[in-house]
């Protein structure tokens, strides 16, 4: 099947600030996938490219087949966009604003209804519907903002930050609403938070200063091997032990894990931790824990970020 969303080398360029660098990737049909990166990382900027609001400054973007310049009526079809801030009209009781929305979408009479009827039911808003938008919680507005955008049944779904705001049942309804798309839509979401996109997409792609990290860029990242060390010899004494080892980067005080303990940064290498002890072992230092850290993607990201800031 050929990919729904592909942008092919898009850069984005805001007078002479350059909010995204010669991003390219491909979606498939029914994934849902994650687009993490900080503020100011250039998120919005691509999903409004994608939505065709923006115009690519040079690339291109195909959503469904349809090229977000030559076609972006084909485009607005396929594609709906849910903002961070949820806007609805707030004097609009909720079932008027779906109908409203419908309209909009082309959609009148029964088959208006029908959408209506059916996004109001997956969307759990049936006891809602005759309330005013502006009196409702912040969950249920990310919910009314996520059933108009399915009222027309929509190829694919763009979410910026979701759970943004909510509080923790309503974070927890809302992600189990997004995995429940997966398959009938495909689903891109934005966030910063990353436990939180990992919680959610079958796939996460970084994004760091307007350009989107390769996945062997993450692999590399992923590939390093991160030891938790505990002991109470000084720091010195064991930095100057692991330092012989072939393979060792790094060995800095874990800040999280108070006094005695220590992060080994090291090369991935199946006879490192045995390497590793036996040297500290022959200089005297007492070893109470040695364990291996997964390198999750939240320290891959923690990582990237701070690199990336050392390098500006
Ligand atoms: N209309 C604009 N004019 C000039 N610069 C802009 C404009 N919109 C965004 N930028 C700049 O482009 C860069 C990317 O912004 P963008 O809003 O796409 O990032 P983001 O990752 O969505 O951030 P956030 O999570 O804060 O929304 C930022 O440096 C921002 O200041």
């Amino acid at each position: 099947m050929p990919p729904v969303v592909l942008a092919q080398h898009v850069t984005k360029w805001y007078g002479s600030r350059r909010a995204v660098a010669d991003v390219s990737f491909a979606i498939e049909p029914g994934e849902i996938v994650g687009l993490l990166g900080p503020n100011g990382s250039g998120k919005s900027t691509i999903f409004r490219m994608l939505t065709g609001y923006l115009v690519p400054t040079s690339g291109r973007i195909e959503v469904a087949g349809c090229d977000v310049v030559s076609d972006s009526l084909g485009v607005r079809r396929a594609i709906s966009y849910v903002p961070e801030d949820a806007p609805l009209y707030d004097h609009m009781r909720v079932g008027e604003f779906l109908h409203f929305m419908a309209g909009l979408k082309g959609l009148h009479g029964a088959g208006a209804r029908g959408a209506v009827d059916e996004a109001a039911e997956r969307l759990e808003l049936t006891a809602v519907m005759m309330l005013p938008a502006g009196k409702l919680s912040r969950g249920f507005r990310q919910r009314v903002s996520i059933a108009q955008a399915l009222l027309a049944n929509p190829k694919v779904l763009v979410l910026d930050e979701p759970t943004s705001g909510l509080d923790p049942h309503q974070v927890i309804a809302v992600r189990d609403l997004i995995r429940s798309l997966a398959g009938r839509h495909t689903v891109l979401m934005a966030s910063h938070i990353l436990p939180e996109i990992e919680k959610i997409a079958s796939r996460v792609m970084i994004l760091l200063d307007g350009r989107l990290l390769t996945s062997d860029a993450l692999k590399e990242m992923t590939q390093h091997l991160a030891l938790r060390l505990s002991s109470s010899s000084p720091y010195a004494l064991i930095v100057l032990a692991a330092q012989g080892v072939s393979g060792v980067r790094e060995v800095a005080p874990d800040a999280d894990a108070g006094t005695g303990h220590y992060l080994v940064r090291a090369e991935r290498r199946a006879s490192l931790p045995a390497d590793l002890i036996a040297a500290l072992v022959a200089a005297d230092v007492a070893v109470s824990e040695l364990t291996e850290v997964r390198p999750d993607l939240e320290r891959v990201f923690l990582d990237l970020t701070k690199r990336l800031g050392e390098a500006a």
